[in-house]
């Protein structure tokens, strides 16, 4: 866990561990194939270090972004990285170098990509459910990871859920901890993050967010995963918000043809407008959809390095209150739409293009 000292109120940790390198990243990484991805400020490469002959993505960051130093959002992230280094379901953080104007970030290389790119695929390269409920799994252990350590992501979607390898399947990394918070000694924090289709109702209606606001983004993108379409997508972003607003999800057999009842349920757990009634991962990870073979999708060394709490399996409490947790409203930073891709269209298409900060129509987008 991030020391909570050095949290700050916006729930941004200022202090790490690693050594930031200073010395030429050129000497001891080779840039190899193609780019891995990029987002709105941030470039990832494939490298493999001089010494080792390892592979590993090297994310590029710029620190000014818009005329402003963003060197401390970037010490946030490796901050993080750093907390949850036990976990393996997050991406593992090797080095940090420093230039004039960026930071590089040596992580882990997750070759198999972005899982988004299955949901949009074509039938036979589309996962199964079988696949969805063994990567839901390993997505879902990461995340209480991380949320009991205090650690909300903020923007979990399928760009940032990436694998090991595609073919054959291999296990999940959460990467992307850009707009993560800690929510350590936080009062209350106002702004405004995430992506349109996933952010959930709290976040557009200025409520306290908590965990639960990532438990909410888990039940789109389980959708997402064994549907191949977005659930809240409208033909515009106001109309994805009062889709979201009024919790208008299409569960007909038209969209989940061939899926099981019980994963309608568990999406139904996580879809739900009051944060308080929505499943908490640890709650999910019980769900009869996920828990028919327990610990059967894992690799071992997983189970043992994910620290688990010591509830008793026989118990069903209710679900976790974030009043109990600090709180976190979010009300006032945008979202850097990254790409420039679009998913398969359920209600619409929509396309990464836009920051959400550039809409003059934000105001009568936040739908109470
Ligand atoms: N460790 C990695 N291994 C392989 N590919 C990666 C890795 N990290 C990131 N990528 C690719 O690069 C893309 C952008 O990375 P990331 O989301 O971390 O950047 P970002 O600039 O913070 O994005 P955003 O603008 O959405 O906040 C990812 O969606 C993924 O496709």
């Amino acid at each position: 866990m991030p020391d909570s000292r050095m949290t700050n109120k916006n729930g941004m940790v200022s202090k790490i561990q690693t050594r930031i390198r200073t010395d030429l990243f050129k000497n001891n990484y080779d840039l190899v194939g193609k780019e891995l991805g990029r987002g709105k400020f941030a470039v990832v490469k494939k490298c493999i270090e001089k010494t080792t002959g390892k592979e590993y993505a090297a994310k590029f960051l710029r620190k000014r972004r818009k005329g402003e130093d963003c060197r401390m959002d970037i010490i946030h992230e490796i901050a993080v990285l750093e907390s949850a280094k036990s976990n393996p379901f997050v991406v593992s953080l090797h080095e940090v170098y420093e230039t004039t104007t960026e930071i590089i970030l040596v992580l882990e290389c997750a070759a198999g990509g972005e899982i988004f790119n299955q949901c949009v695929a074509d039938n036979d390269e589309a996962f199964t459910e079988q696949d969805v409920i063994r990567l839901a799994r390993q997505i879902l252990m990461g995340v209480a990871c991380l949320h009991r350590n205090n650690v909300v992501h903020l923007d979990l979607k399928p760009q940032n859920i990436l694998l090991t390898s595609s073919r054959p399947l291999g296990d999940i990394r959460i990467v992307d901890f850009g707009l993560s918070r800690c929510m350590d000694n936080i009062k209350e924090l106002r702004e405004i993050l995430g992506t349109p289709e996933y952010v959930a109702p709290e976040v557009l209606n200025y409520e306290p967010i908590s965990t639960a606001t990532d438990m909410w983004s888990i039940g789109v993108l389980t959708y997402v995963m064994l549907t191949g379409e977005s659930p809240f997508l409208g033909s515009d972003k106001q109309e994805t918000f009062l889709n979201i607003s009024q919790i208008n999800v299409d569960y007909s057999q038209d969209v989940f043809e061939g899926v099981s009842s019980l994963a309608i349920d568990f999406i139904k757990s996580l879809l739900q407008k009051n944060p308080r009634k929505r499943a908490t991962a640890e709650e999910c990870l019980k769900h009869p959809w996920l828990s028919g073979h327990p610990h059967s999708h894992l690799h071992s060394s997983h189970l043992s390095s994910l620290d688990e709490p010591e509830t008793p399996e026989e118990s069903d409490p209710e679900p976790e209150s974030p009043a109990s947790t600090p709180e976190l409203v979010i009300m006032a930073s945008y979202t850097l739409c990254s790409s420039q891709r679009e998913i398969k269209p359920g209600r619409g298409t929509f396309t990464f293009d836009e920051p959400f900060h550039t809409h003059p129509e934000i105001k009568q987008e936040l739908i109470c």
